[in-house]
Order: structure tokens, then C-alpha cells, then sequence
């Protein structure tokens, strides 16, 4: 259906700048690179991986900041202040925004959207003292690694923005300490620009609202129980 909406033969008439993703792949599927088969599943993997984790990283960066008024109201004042009076909060903006960055990615390092995710050994290898031989399945879990006290320290299970001040971590797959993105050849390829959509979304919410907890309900009321599943839901 996404196949045929894009049909091939109207590909020619539309500019580069008006081709999407699938214009694309139909492109590379007509010069013999790829199979149609592989165009419906890389659309099927565009379509997986990258709807439910980027709304549920939202709602978690949401509720961490609703449940800290002390983290939503620094973070509202650099919003407004770097957005000054415009109607609407751009990429532009958001490069000034330190603590934003901050804040969306330590509600990443609390609530890994993808908790865990299996890849499997291509040649022999120790990890840990344990021969991992070629064949094996070894399951990565970020949800861990991203609380280890060892590395994020006594008040690892806190929401604390201001840890990355002094932390050089980032989720490029580069730091083993949070791989919220995975790592290495398999990584996820949005790992820019799906922290970007949140900081944006999160920040056009701030900049014109002022957020409360609905019926009365006290910051420390709020259920942030984690619901298991290949994505941690709220
Ligand atoms: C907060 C949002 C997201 C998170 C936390 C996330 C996380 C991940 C993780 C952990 C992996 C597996 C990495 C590995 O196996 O080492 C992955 C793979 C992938 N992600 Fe994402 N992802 C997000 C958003 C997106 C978006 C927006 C897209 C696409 C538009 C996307 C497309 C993919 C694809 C295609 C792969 C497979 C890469 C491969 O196997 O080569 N993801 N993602």
C-alpha cells in the first residue's frame, strides 16, 4: 500500500528535496540494490522501532518533569528565555538549550524505551571472564547498565539532570555506560534525531503551557510503574 502510494513511475517528476524515505528505497529497489522484499521491511523497521520508542521516551521525559516542579520550572525559564517571542519553538532554539538536552537524556537513562535487545555473536569472544562462543545469543540489557551505581553512584535511581554537568556520557553508542541506542554496527541510526523530535516536542509544550497534575494529585502520587514489555510503557 506504502509501496504503490509512492508509485514508481511518478518518481521522476518529483524533486530531490520532495523525495522521502520510501521515494528512496524504491529508487535503490529499481536500480537492482535492493528487493522489494527489503524495501517492505526496512519500512516495517521504520515503522516499529521508531513510532512506540520515540512516544514512550516522551511520556516519560513528561511525567519525570511533571513529578519535579524544580526540574520543570529551571527548565521552562531557559526555554522562555531562548526562545524569546516567537510563536513557536525551532530546531534553531533548542541548540541553546543545555539543560533541556539534559533533562531528555536522563529521562532516557531512567526509562530506557527499549529495555533490552538481543544480538548475536558472529565469532568467539570472552565478556566478562565467560567464553561466548559464535552462534550464542547475548541480550543487552540497557535498563540496567543505565542504573549501575558503580558508574551513575548512590543516587543512580533519581531523576537528576544536573548529573550530566559533570558526566561526559552521550547516547552516540560511543559510552558504554548508556546505550539507550545500542551500539556499534547494529546502533540505532535515529539516535540524533529521536532525542531532537522529543527536545522539540517537550519544548513547544513548556514554552506556551504551564503543566499540573490533573484531580489535585501530589508530584509524589504519580504512578511511574513500568509496564514490561519489549518497549517500557508507563
Ligand atoms: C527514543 C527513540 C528510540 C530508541 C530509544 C531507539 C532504540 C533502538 C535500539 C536500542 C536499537 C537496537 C540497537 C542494537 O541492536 O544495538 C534500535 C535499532 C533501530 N532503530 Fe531505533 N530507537 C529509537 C527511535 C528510532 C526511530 C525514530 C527510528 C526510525 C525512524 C528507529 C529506527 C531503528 C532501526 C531501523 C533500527 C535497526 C538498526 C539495525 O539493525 O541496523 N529508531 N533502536
Amino acid at each position: 500500500m506504502i509501496v504503490d502510494d509512492h508509485n514508481n513511475d511518478t518518481i521522476a517528476e518529483i524533486s530531490d528535496a520532495e523525495k522521502d524515505f520510501v521515494h528512496r528505497l524504491i529508487e535503490l529497489y529499481s536500480d537492482d540494490h535492493l528487493t522489494k522484499e527489503d524495501v517492505k521491511a526496512l519500512i516495517m523497521n521504520v515503522f516499529t522501532g521508531g513510532t512506540e520508542t520515540t512516544a514512550v521516551a516522551m511520556e516519560w521525559a513528561m511525567s519525570e518533569i511533571a513529578r519535579s516542579p524544580r526540574v520543570m520550572q529551571k527548565l521552562q525559564d531557559e526555554v522562555r528565555r531562548c526562545t524569546g517571542r516567537i510563536r513557536k519553538v525551532n530546531e534553531l532554539d533548542i541548540t541553546n538549550m543545555t539543560y533541556l538536552k539534559m533533562v531528555v537524556k536522563e529521562a532516557m537513562r531512567l526509562h530506557s524505551p527499549a529495555p533490552w535487545f538481543p544480538h548475536e555473536c558472529t565469532s568467539h569472544c570472552q565478556v566478562g571472564g565467560y567464553d561466548v562462543f559464535p552462534g550464542t545469543t547475548a541480550v543487552i540489557n540497557a535498563w540496567a547498565i543505565a542504573k549501575d551505581p558503580s558508574t551513575w553512584g548512590d543516587n543512580a535511581d533519581d531523576f537528576y539532570p544536573e548529573r550530566f554537568e559533570n558526566v561526559d556520557v552521550d547516547y552516540g553508542g560511543g559510552s558504554f555506560e548508556m546505550v539507550t541506542f545500542g551500539g556499534g554496527r547494529r546502533s540505532c541510526p535515529a539516535m540524533n534525531t529521536a532525542p531532537a523530535t522529543v527536545e522539540l516536542v517537550i519544548a513547544n509544550l513548556l514554552y506556551w503551557f504551564d503543566w499540573e497534575l490533573p484531580d489535585g494529585l501530589k508530584n509524589e502520587d504519580l504512578d511511574m510503574e513500568e509496564e514490561d514489555s519489549i518497549i517500557i510503557d508507563p
